[in-house]
């Protein structure tokens, strides 16, 4: 499994600001889709592209680059990961959006499932999967598992925030899986929140601290 921390300035400036005490909601929600938006710019540089014949503005035919291949599907974790999906769709608006819903139990820290939908043809889709964090990893696993029972083969993942422990519970089910993220933290506390991290990011996009 690949770890790609994206060290790019604009990335850092904003992950930095993202981690202010007291930051309002307006300004975290903002900042996590422009975030999203510079990782998904790098989560993207090897799809794959065809030619096509197109009729070019001065009446000759011309030939350009398409992307290749079915839609790709955005798949957003409920509910953090809303607040990052407006940032991905601005640079790929045709992509097709699916949902998992999913909350960690505050005392387990299990993920527990409420809801799912998905775009069909996963076997033929890659899949983008976001959430601001990845902390003990359950979430996420549970979300590849759905990917993967569904036929899903090409996953990708971004998160703004990511801890060593998540990446190590994702790298034993998913060794070949890409991650994106701003950035590899140093920890998770004892209520397994990441540290230094961003605090609740669902409840910092919602507004419901
Ligand atoms: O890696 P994990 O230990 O599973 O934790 C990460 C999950 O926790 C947060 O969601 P939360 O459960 O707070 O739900 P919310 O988005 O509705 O606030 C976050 O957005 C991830 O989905
Ligand atoms: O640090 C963390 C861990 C889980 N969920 C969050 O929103 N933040
Ligand atoms: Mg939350």
């Amino acid at each position: 499994m690949s770890v790609h921390a994206i060290q790019h300035p604009l990335v850092q400036h904003k992950l930095g600001l993202m981690r202010q005490a007291g930051i309002s909601t307006k300004s975290f929600r903002e900042l996590a889709g422009e975030v999203a938006k510079l990782l998904t710019y790098e989560a993207t540089q090897d799809l794959e592209l065809e030619l096509q014949d197109i009729p070019g503005w001065s009446g000759e035919p011309i030939t350009v680059n398409q992307l290749k291949g079915k839609k790709v599907t955005i798949v957003p974790i409920l509910r953090a990961g809303l607040g990052m999906l407006e940032g991905v769709t601005d640079l790929i608006p045709s992509a097709r959006v699916s949902v998992v819903g999913l909350y960690r139990d505050e005392d387990t820290l299990q993920p527990v499932p409420y809801f799912s939908k998905f775009v069909g043809d996963l076997d033929e889709r890659m899949a983008i999967v976001i959430d601001p964090m990845l902390a003990t990893g359950g979430s996420m696993v549970a979300t590849l598992d759905m990917l993967r029972e569904r036929g899903c083969k090409h996953i990708k993942v971004i998160v703004l925030v990511a801890a060593p422990e998540g990446i190590e519970r994702v790298q034993r089910d998913y060794p070949d899986l890409e991650i994106y993220t701003a950035s590899v933290d140093e920890k998770l506390d004892d209520n397994g929140y990441i540290v230094p991290g961003l605090g609740d990011a669902g409840d910092k996009i919602f507004g419901t601290r």
